[in-house]
């Protein structure tokens, strides 16, 4: 029987593909998991809501609120070590906890990570994925499938084709090795928001897909 899998979530919204996740590792096609937690930075993430209905743990852990980075700081140098201490104090919350996870996932978590965290956190081996609404190398950041559906309405977007994808997690934002990704054609005369619902309901399956993937080659590993 295959150790059971750690998953540690983490978002800063209204956290449907968390949703996806529960009722996955819930259902089995997230095998021999379990979401240890959820993590947010936004007091009003809604996924708050649905961890609490699922009785999963979760914890509001802010650059500002948590007394990291003064709300008016605007010295850049200031600012990077505010980041700087955040993202070591993260990653300690997180490899001091007695639920230390296997694998972190990035469900519309709207921070960009920095090596303080990134290097703790893999030092021990413990993956991070991320789901981002585009296709590798396009549309990198945040607000992407409004960039993407301006391009279609500005006809430059490439075969009208945008999409989603899972992958990795390293410094570069969005620029980690690939773990599944999914085209969308854009449809014309369809408005923003139509698109937007197409492009959510595809996450909620790809998220599902590429975790399976990663929780099964941890598990591989595991039996090693
Ligand atoms: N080091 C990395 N950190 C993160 C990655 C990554 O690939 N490498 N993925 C992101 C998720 N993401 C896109 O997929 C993303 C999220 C947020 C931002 C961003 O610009 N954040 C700003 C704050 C924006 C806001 O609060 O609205 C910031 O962190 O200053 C870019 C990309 C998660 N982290
Ligand atoms: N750059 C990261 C990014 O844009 N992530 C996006 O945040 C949304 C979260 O939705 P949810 O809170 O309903 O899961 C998703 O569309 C996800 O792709």
């Amino acid at each position: 029987m295959a150790e059971t899998c750690r998953i540690l979530v983490m978002a800063s919204g209204n956290g449907s593909n968390f949703q996806a996740l529960i009722d996955a590792v819930g259902d089995g096609r997230i095998p021999q998991s379990r979401i240890m937690g959820l993590i947010v930075n936004r007091g009003k993430a809604y996924a708050t809501k649905r961890a609490e209905q699922h009785a999963i743990h979760w914890e509001y852990f802010n650059l500002i609120s948590n007394g990291f980075q003064p709300k008016t700081e605007r010295d850049p140098e200031k600012l990077r070590e505010a980041r700087n201490s955040y993202d070591a104090a993260l990653a300690k919350k997180i490899l001091d906890s007695d639920t230390r996870p296997d694998l972190i996932v990035l469900a519309g978590w709207m921070y960009i990570f920095g090596s303080r965290f990134l290097n703790p956190i893999s030092a021990q081996g413990i993956k991070i994925i991320n789901l981002h609404p585009a296709l590798p190398g396009k549309y990198d950041g945040t607000n992407a499938i409004e960039r993407a559906f301006e391009d279609f309405e500005a006809g430059k977007l490439e075969n009208n084709k945008t999409g989603i994808m899972v992958h990795y997690v390293i410094e570069q934002v969005d620029r980690g090795e690939t773990i599944l990704t999914r085209e969308i054609e854009i449809h014309q005369g369809e408005a923003l928001d139509q698109l937007k619902e197409r492009i959510h309901a595809n996450e909620h399956q790809l998220i599902v897909e590429a975790a399976a993937l990663v929780v099964k080659d941890i598990h591989a590993s595991k039996s090693q």
